[in-house]
């Protein structure tokens, strides 16, 4: 479970300050939505530790990990677009999600069985500049299943994407999630998105969240 409980933060000169509160559960996701400037993105920056607040837990399995620099943290971050390198392949793109210290041959078999998961096996060699946008973000949901990391944080991921690639990703998310018992959380503006894949819904207002 993660739980995250009276998370407050607030930029220079900002009056009234964020208080987060809200809970995602172990394989289920956990839709924020809101209106453009609400703050969604400065939380999930504060969940990755780019930002520091003032007070409040963010508990992951009972334990706080709000004081932990973002590398030390159990939290993956995948954006809409750029999450990738791309004069590299994807399979060292995906490999960038295991330690450089990983023995050659483990690397291999990891990346393999990870781009197996996500529908891409034999894509290993494409440069990443090539592949399509549905691509892109197999790769990235590949490199995060490496990381093994208990947290996603999705931030518009299927937004760049066409209608019928869309549906994919969204069903690779949901079935990733299930599968791996990640908390993940989604942010987006899109309501059809958060209706196809959420299993529950917060909407963040006036420097708080509320249950939809
Ligand atoms: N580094 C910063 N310093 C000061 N204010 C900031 C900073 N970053 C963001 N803000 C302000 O904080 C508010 C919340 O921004 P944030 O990017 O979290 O909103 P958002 O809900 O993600 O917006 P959008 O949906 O448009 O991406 C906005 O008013 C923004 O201008």
């Amino acid at each position: 479970m993660l739980v995250v409980d009276r998370l407050t933060f607030a930029y220079r000169d900002q009056a009234t300050p964020y208080q987060f509160s809200f809970d995602a559960k172990p394989g289920e996701i956990t839709a924020i939505s809101g209106p453009s400037g609400s703050g969604k993105s400065t939380l999930l920056d504060l969940l990755a530790g780019f930002l520091s607040p003032v007070s409040g837990t963010i508990a992951t399995n009972g334990t706080n990990i709000v004081r932990l620099p973002p590398e030390q943290r159990p939290v993956s971050l995948l954006l809409q677009t750029e999450s990738l390198f791309e004069h590299l392949t994807a399979a060292r793109n995906v490999a960038l999600g295991l330690s450089p210290k990983t023995p050659r041959t483990e690397t291999k078999v990891a990346v393999d069985a990870a781009l197996n998961e996500v529908g891409l096996s034999g894509f290993g060699a494409r440069l990443a500049a090539g592949l399509s946008g549905g691509q892109k973000q197999r790769v990235a949901l590949a490199r995060t299943l490496l990381r093994a990391r208990p947290v996603l944080l999705l931030d518009e991921p299927f937004s760049a994407l066409d209608d019928g690639t869309r549906g994919q990703v969204r069903s690779l998310v949901v079935r990733l999630t299930s599968f791996h018992c990640w908390h993940t959380i989604l942010v987006s503006h899109h309501i059809d998105d958060i209706n196809a894949v959420a299993h529950r819904h917060y909407r963040l207002d006036n420097q708080k969240l509320a249950l939809v």
